[in-house]
C-alpha cells in the first residue's frame, strides 16, 4: 500500500503518514495488532488533533454515597494540570450530588440520555433534566449499552444528534469486539459506527470521540501504544475524509480500555492519543489524577 505524506493541517510545515485506510490490506497478527505495509506513524507533533488534552472517568454503575464522597473530596484536593479538560461521569442517582460538591475545575457527565423530549419513557433521564442540574456531557454509545443493554448505531444516533442539538457535550465512543478484530474488521466496525453519529450530528463542534475496544475494557488488556495509535490515526482520517479537514483536525480522540496510572504515560506519547475515557481507574482520585497529568508525557513528546 502506498504511503502519502500529507501536512497536518494545523501544524503548518510538520507531517505526518496519512495512508487510505479504506483500501488498506490490513490484517492482525497474533497479538492482536492491526498490520500493514504502511510504516507506523511517529510522534512528530504534540497532538494530531488541535483540541485541549481531554480526561473523562466513567464511574459506571458503581459507588455508594460514602465512596462517591471519598472520591470527590479526592478530586478536589488533587493536584492537576490545567491545561487538560476533565469530566467525571457518576450514576445518574449521583449526578446532581456530585455537580454541587465537585470543583468547578471538573465537570460532570451523564452515562446515557433519552433520544428526545422528556415524558412517558419510564427508567429514562432527558437532556433537559440532565440541563436542569448543571451537566454538561453525556457519554454514547459505550460499549456496554451498546452490547450489553443492545442499542444499535441508529438509536445511539438519534440520542447524540438530540443532546448537542440541546447544547450538551457528547463524548461518542466506538470500538471494535476481541472477533471483530480477529477478523480484521476493526476499521469497518469504527467506521460504520463513526458514520452513525456522522450522518445526525448538527455539527462536531461538541463532540469527543472515544475509541474503546470491546477487548480492552474492564479487562486489564490495554491496547498497546501503536495498537490505539493505528486507530485513532485511522479514525482522524475518516473523519477528514469524510467530513472536513477542519473537524478531523480539531475532534478529540481519546483512547479507553484498561487505561491506569502506569500505562497512560506511553498511550499520552501517541500523536494521535487526545486524552483518556477511563473507567476503574477513575475510582481511585489520586490515580486519576496521575492520567489527567499524564498530558506532560504528551509535551514531552513532542
Ligand atoms: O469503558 C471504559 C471507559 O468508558 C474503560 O473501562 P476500564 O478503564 O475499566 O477498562
Amino acid at each position: 500500500m502506498e504511503t502519502v505524506a500529507t501536512p497536518c493541517p494545523r501544524f503548518s510545515g510538520l507531517r505526518r503518514s496519512s495512508p487510505s485506510f479504506h483500501n488498506a490490506p490490513f490484517h492482525i497478527n497474533s497479538h492482536l495488532r492491526l498490520s500493514s505495509s504502511r510504516k507506523p506513524s511517529r510522534a512528530v507533533v504534540a497532538m494530531a488533533g488541535s483540541g485541549k488534552f481531554f480526561v473523562g472517568g466513567n464511574w459506571k454503575c458503581n459507588g455508594t454515597k460514602d465512596s462517591i464522597t471519598k472520591l470527590v473530596s479526592d478530586l478536589n484536593s488533587a493536584k492537576l494540570e490545567s491545561d487538560v479538560d476533565v469530566v467525571v461521569s457518576p450514576p445518574f442517582v449521583y449526578l446532581d450530588m456530585v455537580s454541587s460538591s465537585l470543583t468547578d475545575r471538573i465537570e460532570v457527565s451523564a452515562q446515557n440520555s433519552w433520544i428526545g423530549k422528556g415524558g412517558a419513557f419510564t427508567g429514562e433521564i432527558s437532556v433537559e433534566q440532565l440541563k436542569d442540574i448543571s451537566c454538561k456531557w453525556v457519554i454514547l454509545g459505550h460499549s456496554e449499552r451498546r452490547h450489553v443493554i443492545g442499542e444499535d448505531d441508529q438509536f445511539i444516533g438519534k440520542k447524540a444528534a438530540y443532546a448537542l442539538n440541546e447544547g450538551l457535550g457528547v463524548i461518542a465512543c466506538i470500538g471494535e469486539l476481541l472477533e471483530e478484530r480477529e477478523a480484521g474488521k476493526t476499521f469497518d466496525v469504527c467506521f460504520q459506527q463513526l458514520k452513525a453519529f456522522a450522518d445526525v450530528v448538527p455539527s462536531w463542534d461538541n463532540i469527543v470521540i472515544a475509541y474503546e475496544p470491546v477487548w480492552a475494557i474492564g479487562t486489564g488488556k490495554v491496547a498497546t501504544p501503536q495498537q490505539a495509535q493505528e486507530v485513532h490515526l485511522a479514525v482522524r482520517d475518516w473523519l477528514k475524509k469524510n467530513v472536513s479537514e477542519e473537524v478531523a483536525s480539531k475532534t478529540r480522540i481519546i483512547y479507553g480500555g484498561s487505561v491506569n496510572g502506569s500505562n497512560c504515560g506511553e498511550l499520552a506519547k501517541q500523536e494521535d492519543i487526545d486524552g483518556f475515557l477511563v473507567g476503574g481507574a477513575s475510582l481511585k482520585g489520586p490515580e486519576f489524577a496521575t492520567i489527567v497529568n499524564s498530558v506532560t508525557s504528551k509535551k514531552v513528546a513532542a
